[in-house]
């Protein structure tokens, strides 16, 4: 085994992706001298950030939209499988689990609606489990009313957050716009409504309510899009980590922020491989980086939503070919992580090459390989931070892909196989604003808003 040198972290990068209690922890550990420890204490940290669990309890009145804001949430339209169930009558009668598909540590709980007749408030908390989950979405979709003041109350007797998601915003603009067409602002409309609710959560004991009012059936629109990023700005770090990574990419941003949570994850990672090749352990190396640099690999692919499950669905969706799309990736990892893979990338690029390359054909597994190679701390950093870079990018060229369809052939293309007859044209006849959209519209709309971002975003650097 080579012998290695414990790892120098340039101390700007360190700071910006590790907390500072992370930071000292590590410190001591390693100017202590005790590599076991310092082992230790990181696979610790690695732990935590892939395990960290997220229950989020999603509560309101039967009907109030929880499911569809679940759904909304998931990036999944109702009719996908494994979508929350809706409908026009009372669908959910128990609490539902909704892992994310890919990061399954996070759950939205769609719970049973609220105040139901026959069921008192303390029931319905006792039967929910209400004390179980660590955040909440509070639904509601006409007005803050005794049903979920008395919500808001016990979350916050329980010292937990909430969001007020005030749902169907759609309908309540285009009742407004038919009583009052004259008159009628839809700035004005929503400024009521979220004024309204205020003053009843104030009412409550809420002194500084976050309010968001959405449309389940645009996620792109109103307070949607305020909402994911909010969420995830005030969740405490671990918990940010988790839910940022369950939100849908509906921006820019939040795709930038996961390259950036997931470069905090490139550092632990070489971090540990580092020390894990100072530990005297025969086979130590081995067995336990090849697992990790896989594993790190294969979340990446997975996060960037570059997998092939990820790749059919987003091309059902837009209705082209998953090989379309994935014509267009270009990172030989973002096709395939195996062992393999990641060796033949190492003896392009390490200068042992040849040794590297024999190695590979007898059959060595890939971390023992390298370290027999002479790798450090900094090549598994460079070569995951390379992959990591080239994986965020192939994903954007995917959504590109994805979006050309819906420019060069109109939104027909979208609307064509869309199933509901009442979304308008783009004839200039409404801008379908209010209307039900269709799972391939909505997705059109998130698309176009994504490129959107990008082009704004090339534009401000190109000056
Ligand atoms: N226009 C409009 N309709 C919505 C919105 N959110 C939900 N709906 C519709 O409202 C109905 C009820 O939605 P669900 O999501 O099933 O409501 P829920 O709170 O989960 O209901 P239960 O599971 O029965 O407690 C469905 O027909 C949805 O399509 C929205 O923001 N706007």
């Amino acid at each position: 085994m080579a012998t290695s040198r414990l790892p120098a972290v340039p101390e700007e990068e360190t700071t910006i992706l590790m907390a500072k209690e992370e930071l000292e922890a590590l410190r001591t550990a390693f100017e202590s001298g005790d590599i076991p420890q310092a082992a230790s204490r990181l696979r610790e940290l690695l732990a935590t950030t892939e395990t960290t669990r997220l229950e989020v309890g999603v509560t309101g009145e039967s009907g109030a939209g929880k499911s569809s804001l679940i759904n909304a949430l998931r990036g999944v339209g109702a009719e996908d499988p494994g979508a929350a169930l809706t409908g026009v009558v009372e669908t959910t009668m128990q609490p539902s689990p909704y892992p994310h598909p890919q990061f399954p540590d996070v759950t939205l709980w769609d719970l049973p609606g609220a105040g139901s007749p026959g069921c008192s408030a303390d029931k319905y908390l006792k039967e929910v489990d209400f004390g179980r989950y660590d955040f909440f979405l509070l639904v509601s979709p006409r007005r803050c009313g005794a049903v979920e003041t008395r919500l808001a109350s016990e979350i916050l007797r329980q010292g937990k957050k909430f969001y007020f998601v005030r749902t169907k915003v759609d309908e309540d603009l285009a009742a407004t716009r038919n009583q009052r067409p004259s008159g009628f602002s839809e700035a004005a409309v929503l400024q009521e409504i979220r004024d309204h609710c205020a003053e009843r959560l104030r009412a409550a004991g809420l002194s500084d309510p976050r309010i968001f009012l959405v449309s389940n059936l645009s996620p792109n629109r109103y307070d949607f899009p305020m909402l994911v990023t909010t969420w995830e700005h005030d969740l405490p770090a671990h918990r940010r980590h988790a839910g940022l990574l369950s939100l849908p990419d509906i921006s820019l941003e939040a795709l930038q922020k996961k390259k950036d949570m997931l470069q905090e994850q490139v550092l632990k990672t070489a971090l540990v491989s580092g020390v894990i090749q100072a530990l005297p352990v025969p086979g130590l190396a081995a067995a336990y980086d090849d697992a990790l640099l896989i594993r790190s690999l294969r979340g990446y692919h997975r996060s960037f939503g570059l997998d092939d499950d990820s790749l059919a669905k987003l091309a059902e969706q837009v209705g082209k070919q998953a090989g379309d799309l994935r014509s267009v990736i270009r990172s030989p990892l973002a096709n395939e992580v195996s062992p393999e893979t990641v060796l033949r990338l190492y003896s392009q690029s390490s200068d042992g090459a040849m040794r590297v390359a024999r190695a590979f054909e007898r059959g060595i597994p890939v971390f023992g390989t390298l370290v027999a190679g002479g790798i450090s701390f900094g090549t598994v950093y460079t070569m995951l931070q390379g992959c990591l870079n080239e994986m965020a990018e192939d994903a954007q060229r995917v959504r590109i892909k994805a979006l050309e369809e819906d420019e060069t052939q109109g939104e027909v293309s979208l609307e064509a196989a869309g199933d509901n007859a009442v979304e308008k044209r783009s004839s200039g006849e409404g801008t379908s604003e209010e209307a039900p959209l269709s799972t391939r519209r909505k997705l059109g709309l998130l698309l176009k808003y994504i490129l959107d971002s990008w082009k704004r975003r090339d534009l401000s650097e190109d000056k």
